[in-house]
């Protein structure tokens, strides 16, 4: 990841120095160069801007959910992806207007279709028989319409973890095209009177760097569209191809630019509707990983050290799994430095573990850093995607803070746990007592 060093051989984001963030709030601290999201933001919007091709570029906020960075999106003209009844409810607190606002999920309750209903949404992005029959209700019992996309899985098989593919059959989201699944789903919402389905979704996997799969996708979707418009006169206005923009997180990695994804899916959307003769829908992408993940750095301080001769020296740190569970859950790689002794030389390998008691709390097993001693700043890079939005209470550590850095400036927005926070659901239970009895805190 690009980054700059002070004359003190001090690392700088967004032109504050890591010293000052740690002594102001403290590690583990994730921190968010608010500079590199706007370029990120900017570098889709501008891409389609440029080429006078209607899209909305969404951010799809499980990447990393709070009010303020929902701000950013905003400020940066974005849509917004929204999950859950939570995601949702931040981007209502946020102020975001609600009508650029998209929901998913492969299993929504009534209450989160109600809740999104109530809020009037810009459309919700249907998944399964169940939710359509649950959607058709609510909206008749509330005398009012809603738009939808149809999400299918077009049977593709992407580069990435399995745990992050979403785009082949033998998936738990959206209407299979090739069992006929997609077919019924469309015609019972063509059926609808509150359902009015302006287009189709879908969303390959996440972390993918070739643009083969987004183009055998979108080829799909247009075969289908192209029968849908033959078999009942449908003409799409919009196709959401989704997120999954693979970003570097180390060297190994070789991403595309945010503009060659960009540009890569447009050409074909183009492509597609000359070839098939079909008017050109509006493109809506859903990118979460490459709006924030680059953005994000996590500062720790280093603790314990601890050399097992002829095997590995294990460096521990104040956070971990509990911070960023991407390494135990899908082997991610990071990469790490000395934060303020960025020009000392890198000598010694270190295997970086976290707090918890799991021996696979590891966040790298293989650093180069120069010798380090315990207090020493460490800064890892791009944890922030997936990083704060899949943070947990494991061991009973509290969360982390988020702070925003911009031009010099640097600006809390998301408060560090308190141990009363970690608590505030416990309730006393005393044999022979009161179970009822809240814990005052
Ligand atoms: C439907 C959908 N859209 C968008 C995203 C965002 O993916 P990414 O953060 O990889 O861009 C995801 C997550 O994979 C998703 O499931
Ligand atoms: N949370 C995952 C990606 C899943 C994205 C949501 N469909 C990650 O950290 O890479």
């Amino acid at each position: 990841m690009e980054h700059s060093t002070n004359t003190a051989g001090i690392l700088e984001i967004g032109g504050v120095d890591v010293s000052t963030l740690k002594k102001e709030y403290g590690t583990p601290l994730y921190v968010y160069d608010v500079g590199r999201i706007r370029q990120n933001a900017r570098a889709f919007v501008e891409t389609f801007e440029q080429e006078g091709i209607p899209a909305q570029v969404a951010y799809a906020s499980k990447a990393f959910s709070s009010v303020a960075m929902i701000q950013v999106a905003d400020e940066e003209k974005l849509s917004l992806d929204v999950v859950s009844e939570g995601e949702l409810y931040t981007a209502l607190e946020a102020g975001f207007p609600v009508k650029k606002i998209h929901m998913h999920g492969n299993n929504k309750s009534r209450a989160e279709l109600k809740m999104a209903v109530d809020a009037k949404i810009g459309c919700i992005v249907v998944d399964n028989f169940y939710e359509i029959a649950l959607l058709e209700e609510i909206l008749e019992e509330e005398n009012t319409t809603m738009d939808v996309l149809l999400r299918v899985t077009p049977g593709i098989e992407a580069h990435t973890h399995d745990y992050i593919l979403t785009g082949q059959e033998d998936s738990k989201f959206g209407f299979d095209l090739t069992s006929g699944q997609a077919d019924r789903a469309f015609t019972s919402l063509l059926e609808s009177t509150g359902m009015n389905v302006i287009g189709l979704h879908c969303h390959i996997g996440s972390q993918i760097f070739e643009t083969s799969g987004f183009l055998m996708a979108t080829r799909k979707l247009f075969d289908i569209m192209k029968k849908w418009k033959e078999e009942y006169s449908f003409e799409a206005k919009v196709l959401n191809l989704g997120g999954g923009f693979g970003i570097r997180y180390t060297e190994e990695d070789d991403p595309l630019s945010l503009n060659e994804y960009a540009r890569a899916l447009m050409s074909e959307v183009k492509f597609q509707s000359e070839k098939q003769n079909y008017p050109m829908p509006e493109i809506w992408i859903e990118p979460g990983r490459a709006i924030v993940g680059d953005a994000g750095i996590t500062l720790y301080e280093a603790g314990s050290v601890k050399e097992i001769e002829g095997v590995r020296t294990y460096l521990s740190v104040d956070g971990g799994m509990t911070d960023n569970i991407r390494p135990a859950l899908y082997d991610a790689r990071y990469d790490i430095k000395a934060a303020e002794r960025m020009n000392e030389e890198e000598r010694r390998t270190y295997a970086i573990a976290g707090k918890c008691c799991e021996s696979g709390d590891m966040l790298i097993w293989d650093a180069t850093l120069p010798d380090i001693t315990p207090g020493d700043t460490l800064a890892v890079f791009s944890t922030g995607a997936y990083g704060y939005s899949m943070s947990n209470n494991y061991n009973r550590f509290p969360k982390a803070a988020v702070v925003f850095v911009e031009n010099g400036s640097h600006q809390l927005v998301i408060r560090r746990e308190s141990f009363d926070e970690v608590t505030r659901f416990d309730l006393n239970f005393k044999t022979g007592g009161d179970t009822d009895e809240k814990r005052l805190y």
